[in-house]
């Protein structure tokens, strides 16, 4: 099954918008995972496991790993959620793009070694850096547009002939890089306003919600602005409101209970 059927399946069967994200910080563990050898895989496993029928998919984020020297802990677990928890999409958030022969050993670092369904790219190289994505209809290539940072603005909103780029590349995405259906955009939580404007010229096309939570997005403002016609459309993502909601030897409950309030949230405003 493509990314797409499986987030439109999931959309469907969570009830849910909310994307868990996981961004492992070993210094926020509890105190009795921390010297565990498998701590990062251990704590990741379990914030799955307690948030998986909440979530309409799961955002791992690859420099938390790396920076830990933790790849094989991501390969285990995007393993684990797959086994475990068949049908929710694995988004690898790596913001990925280079030239050709560079983003082919990208493609297949996302899709072969650690299994993602979907992986975060970066357009600013242009279209021939994420041909490689772009090619594989069965996964999903999710193009950074609106990013949720404050620095965000600094090209994104440069004018582009009379627009902002941002635009200009939601446009050009949508119009000429989906011929597979296989893009979708990362605009942020924190520029409700964007975020319509986006929606207005991607019709259905997914979008990635970061920036609720830690950043202080607004659930409300998002699901007004980014909604599609459907109700559908966003995968709203929150990584360390949900992963370091308690730090206790309850952390996973606590979580849970930090996603179930957001995933409520979200319900209540669609
Ligand atoms: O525009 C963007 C694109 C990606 N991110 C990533 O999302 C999470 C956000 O973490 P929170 O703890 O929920 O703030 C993180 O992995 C970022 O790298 C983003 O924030 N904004």
């Amino acid at each position: 099954m493509s990314f797409m059927q499986s987030l439109r399946q999931a959309w469907a069967r969570s009830g849910s918008l909310l994307c868990v994200g996981l961004d492992p910080e070993p210094a926020r563990f509890p105190a009795h995972l921390r010297e565990r050898p498998d701590a990062v895989f251990a704590f990741c496993a379990a914030i799955v496991d307690a948030t998986a029928d909440l979530v309409c998919a799961f955002k791992p984020q690859i420099a938390h790993f790396a920076a830990l020297r933790a790849e094989d802990a991501l390969e285990r677990l995007i393993a684990h959620i797959h086994d475990a928890h068949p049908g929710v999409p694995v988004i690898l958030d790596a913001k990925r793009g280079d030239i050709g022969s560079t983003a082919r050993h990208y493609a297949s670092e996302a899709f072969e070694r650690y299994r993602a369904d979907a992986v975060t790219l970066n357009p600013y190289l242009g279209r021939d850096s994420v041909e490689p994505f772009l090619e594989r209809a069965d996964k999903g290539a999710i193009l950074l547009c609106r990013t949720s940072n404050p620095g965000g603005a600094d090209f994104q909103a440069l004018d582009c002939g009379g627009e902002p780029l941002y635009l200009r590349v939601a446009e050009t995405i949508a119009r000429d890089w989906n011929a597979h259906g296989n893009c979708a955009l990362v605009v942020g939580a924190t520029w409700p306003e964007e975020l319509g404007k986006v929606r207005a010229r991607v019709g259905t096309m997914p979008l990635l919600v970061p920036g609720i939570g830690a950043q202080g997005g607004d659930v409300a403002a998002v699901l007004r602005h980014g909604l599609d016609a459907d109700g559908n459309g966003l995968i709203i993502s929150a990584s360390r409101a949900v992963l370091y909601a308690g730090d206790g030897e309850d952390f996973a409950a606590a979580a849970r209970e930090a996603a179930r309030t957001l995933r409520e949230a979200i319900a209540a405003g669609r």
